[in-house]
C-alpha cells in the first residue's frame, strides 16, 4: 500500500506519456570563457540569446560552461556513494530544526511528500540567517554545514564545486543584466553574504509512478538555479506556450539553468520563474545537483528602478530575501494545514 503522504491531488499526477522539450534553448558559452578573446558581436549575440531564453522558457541548457567535467564527475560519485550509505549512517549528518543543513529524506513539496533523499550544503560557512520569518523579529543566528566523513574527501570535493558555481552564476547574472539593458554587475551587491547552497538528490525507483512526483511542481524561490542531472531523465518544465508539462532531456556535461523568483521581481515579470517537477520512475535510481543562488538574507527584493516607470510601475511590495527564504524551508520541513508561501503573495494588485 502506498503511504497516502506521498499521493499527488489527482490533477498534479504525471501523465504516462511525455512530451520532449526539444525547445528548450541550448547556448553556448564559449564566447565568454576565460580564453576566448572577447569580441563585441559574439557577446551581443550571446546576450540576446539569454534574453529569449529567459522571455520564452524560463529555462536553457549551457554548454562550454567551463566547469571540468572531471570534478563534475568525482561530485557525482561521491553523491552516489553518500547515499549508498544505511540510513543510520547518513542520518548521523542529519537536518534539524535549527541546523537545515546535511541530510534528510521527508521533504514536502505544496504540503505532498516528495520521493527522494536529499543532503544540502551551504556556500558559505558560516551562513546568517533570522532566526524566524516574522518581519519584527531582528534576531540573526548562524547556519553552519555538516562534515560527512564518508566518502573521504566529499566534503573538499564540494567546496572545490561550489567555487566552480559561483563562478558560473556570476556570468550568467551578468548576461542576464545585460539581457534586461541593465549594468553588467547590477546584481553583484546582492550577493556580498549570499544563503546559496548545494542539494545533493536521489531519487529512488518508486512503484507508484503514476502517483507520486520526485519533487512535486515548484518554482524555485532564489535568483538562479544551476542544475546538473544525471542521464535518466525526470524534469519536466510547464512550457509558458501551452502550459503542458515537457521533459528536459538530459545532455550529457550541460547545465539546466533557470531563472528564478527574484530575477522575476527584479525584472518586473519581463522574466519569470517558471513551474517544474521531477518525475520517478519504476526501475532507475536518479541523481541531481542543483546549485541555489541565494542573496544575503539581508537583501531587500524589488523591482529594478531601472525599469520600472509611471507607464510600468512595480508590480511587486518589497521584501527581505531571508525572511521569505526562512519561511519556505519551514514548510518543505513538514506538513502544514496552510497554503505556502508564494511569490505571488507580494504582488501588488
Ligand atoms: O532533480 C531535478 O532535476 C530538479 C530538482 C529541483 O527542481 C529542485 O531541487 O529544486
Ligand atoms: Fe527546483
Amino acid at each position: 500500500e502506498v503511504d497516502p503522504a506521498f499521493v499527488q491531488d489527482q490533477q498534479h499526477r504525471p501523465k504516462l506519456s511525455i512530451i520532449e522539450a526539444k525547445g528548450i534553448p541550448e547556448i553556448d558559452l564559449s564566447p565568454i570563457l576565460p580564453h576566448a578573446a572577447p569580441d563585441q558581436y559574439d557577446i551581443d549575440t550571446l546576450v540576446k540569446e539569454i534574453g529569449t531564453a529567459c522571455k520564452e522558457w524560463g529555462f536553457f541548457q549551457v554548454t562550454n560552461h567551463g566547469v571540468s567535467l572531471s570534478l563534475r564527475q568525482k561530485l557525482e560519485e561521491a553523491s552516489r556513494k553518500f547515499f549508498a550509505q544505511s540510513l543510520e549512517d547518513k542520518k548521523k549528518v542529519g537536518r534539524d530544526e535549527i541546523n537545515p543543513t546535511g541530510y534528510y529524506d521527508t521533504e514536502h513539496t505544496k504540503n505532498v511528500r516528495d520521493w527522494k533523499e536529499v543532503f544540502d550544503f551551504l556556500s558559505k560557512d558560516p551562513t546568517f540567517i533570522p532566526l524566524t520569518s516574522d518581519e519584527f523579529d531582528n534576531r540573526v543566528i548562524q547556519w553552519s554545514n555538516p562534515s560527512p566523513q564518508y566518502p573521504p574527501q566529499f566534503r573538499i570535493i564540494i567546496e572545490e564545486y561550489i567555487e566552480e558555481m559561483e563562478k558560473l552564476a556570476y556570468k550568467l547574472l551578468e548576461l542576464i543584466a545585460l539581457s534586461l539593458g541593465v549594468e553588467a554587475k547590477r546584481f553583484e551587491e546582492f550577493f556580498k553574504d549570499q544563503t546559496s547552497f548545494i542539494r545533493f538528490n536521489h531519487y529512488p525507483p518508486c512503484p507508484y509512478p503514476h502517483l507520486a512526483l520526485g519533487v512535486g511542481r515548484h518554482k524555485d524561490a532564489g535568483a538562479l538555479t544551476i542544475l546538473a542531472q544525471d542521464d535518466v531523465g525526470g524534469l519536466e518544465v510547464k512550457r509558458k506556450t501551452d502550459q503542458e508539462w515537457v521533459l528536459v532531456k538530459p545532455t550529457p556535461d550541460a547545465y539546466i539553468i533557470n531563472i528564478c523568483d527574484i530575477i522575476q521581481v527584479w525584472s518586473n515579470d519581463v522574466y519569470e520563474s517558471v513551474e517544474h517537477r521531477v518525475t520517478v520512475n519504476t526501475k532507475k535510481d536518479r541523481f541531481s545537483i542543483p546549485f541555489f543562488l541565494n542573496p544575503g538574507h539581508d537583501a531587500e527584493i524589488k523591482p529594478l528602478e531601472e525599469l520600472i516607470n509611471e507607464q510600468n510601475p512595480s508590480k511587486y511590495r518589497p521584501y527581505k530575501w531571508g525572511k521569505f527564504f526562512v519561511h519556505k524551508i519551514g514548510s518543505n520541513f513538514k506538513k502544514q494545514d496552510v497554503e505556502n508561501l508564494q511569490i505571488y503573495h507580494y504582488k501588488l494588485s
